[in-house]
């Protein structure tokens, strides 16, 4: 009988070699993480991987099964990690007490109201039910466009707390002398306070401490000198500004910025007190991610709808109650009110304002602003030409001024 035909032994070769590529291509593919190439079809769907980490505890005080009820709660309230500092800002990341040492985060903007917003007290808001009258709005998408095509050249100004970045262009070199503050920005936290300080030490007649040096809320005792030699030198006709947030709700600030000088002139920026709750909350969250949820302390009994105003979240918002301890000391006329909403949507609209207020030129005007998109924010830029300080025309101001400088502040 005649053995079986074999195949030529070049045609086995060929299989040998086709099979072993199939083999190595497998190989080489697995060890590069392809999707699922690896993935045994045995293996249970969405298993766990070993690296993936157990659920969080539950907040002190809460037992765990109300924890996890709690979870799908349409006003549970989650963060993200707080967005990097910039002082398009809002931005700058401030330490939940806004010292000076935090950065501040930046934010969003008036209320971030709507749509896929870009900060967390925006995205926060995205998860509450929508009401009537709240939370502030984003950003018309009239004005973002019409900032954002401002933006060609422009130099944003980085900024964490006590950031001095922004001072090219700003700041007079150091020379003339410290003096005690003017104006204040004593309120209010997470009313955009930070961008509000960052336009005005834009303007060539302001120098501004950038930290916050809480000295009539927490320094008092470390005295008016100690005080004074925080801040930057000026030249006569140089307003010295500095901005403490919560000097606002401070019941002893009034009268010990009244006993410095009566005419100091006083700023409040003030933001829908819902919008600002929540970013004060946020930013405490970010920081401490174990405390309960916003609905939990924001109510007192949440059957019956008490809210407890003692939470400073809250508590800080009752505007017209702090306003009362102000009001004691300083006549209306003497506080300057600016729309944290606004300086958002119309940052251009509310400095004109600020800066009659303080009885500056006006200056600072839309070409230092530019929207930028992906903040969210209105930023600062450099113009084409910004003025020197007036204070430099003045045959009294002293040594010609070199034309460029920083400094830690100002
Ligand atoms: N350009 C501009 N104009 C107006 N407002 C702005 C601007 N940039 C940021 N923000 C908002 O400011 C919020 C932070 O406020 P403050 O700077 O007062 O915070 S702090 O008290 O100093 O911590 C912060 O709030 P949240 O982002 O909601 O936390 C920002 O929304």
């Amino acid at each position: 009988m005649a053995p079986p035909p074999k195949g030529p032994p070049a045609r086995k070769k060929l299989l040998c070699m086709c099979s072993l590529s199939l083999c190595l291509t497998y190989v080489c593919y697995s060890l590069m993480g392809g999707p699922g190439a690896l993935r045994s079809p045995l293996a249970p769907q969405g298993t766990p991987s070993p690296s993936a980490s157990p659920p969080p505890p539950p907040p002190p005080g809460i037992p765990a099964a109300t924890a996890s009820l709690r979870e799908p709660a349409p006003l549970r309230l989650r963060t993200s990690p707080p967005p990097p500092p910039s002082v398009c800002t809002g931005a700058a990341p401030s330490g939940a007490s806004s010292s000076p040492a935090e950065p501040e985060p930046p934010g969003t903007g008036g209320g971030g109201g709507g749509g896929s917003s870009p900060t967390a007290t925006g995205r926060l808001l995205d998860q509450l039910p929508e009401s009537p009258g709240g939370g502030g709005g984003g950003l018309p998408a009239a004005a973002a466009s019409s900032w954002a095509a401002a933006g060609a050249g422009v130099t944003e100004v980085a900024g964490s707390a006590g950031a001095s970045s922004s001072e090219g262009w700003t700041a007079t070199p150091d020379y003339g002398e410290k003096r005690l503050p003017q104006a204040l920005i004593v309120g209010v936290k997470k009313g955009g306070t930070r961008a509000l300080l960052e336009a005005l030490r834009a303007h060539p007649d302001v120098r501004a401490v950038g930290t916050e040096p809480h000295f009539f809320d927490r320094n008092y005792d470390k005295g008016l000198d100690w005080y004074r030699d925080l801040m930057p030198q000026t030249l006569e006709g140089q307003l010295t500004m500095e901005k403490t947030p919560s000097y606002f709700v401070t019941n002893e600030a009034p009268k010990r910025i009244h006993s410095m000088a009566k005419e100091t002139k006083l700023i409040v920026v003030v933001r829908d007190p819902v919008t600002r709750a929540i970013s004060d909350y946020t930013q405490t969250l970010s920081k401490k991610p174990e405390i309960p949820t916003f609905e939990v302390l924001a109510f007192k009994n949440r059957t019956l709808g008490l809210i407890d105003a003692s939470w400073s979240a809250i508590r800080i918002g009752l505007y017209a109650l702090h306003l009362e301890s102000w009001l004691q000391y300083f006549p209306l006329s003497q506080i300057h009110f600016v729309s944290g909403e606004r300086l958002i949507t119309d940052p251009a609209g509310e400095m004109g304002k600020v800066q009659d207020f303080l009885g500056l030129r006006r200056e600072v005007t839309e070409k230092y602003f530019h929207f930028n998109k992906t903040k969210g924010f209105p930023c600062l830029k450099k113009p084409e030409e910004s003025s020197p300080p007036a204070a430099w025309a003045s045959p009294r101001a002293g040594p010609t001024p070199r034309s460029t400088g920083t400094s830690s502040s100002g």
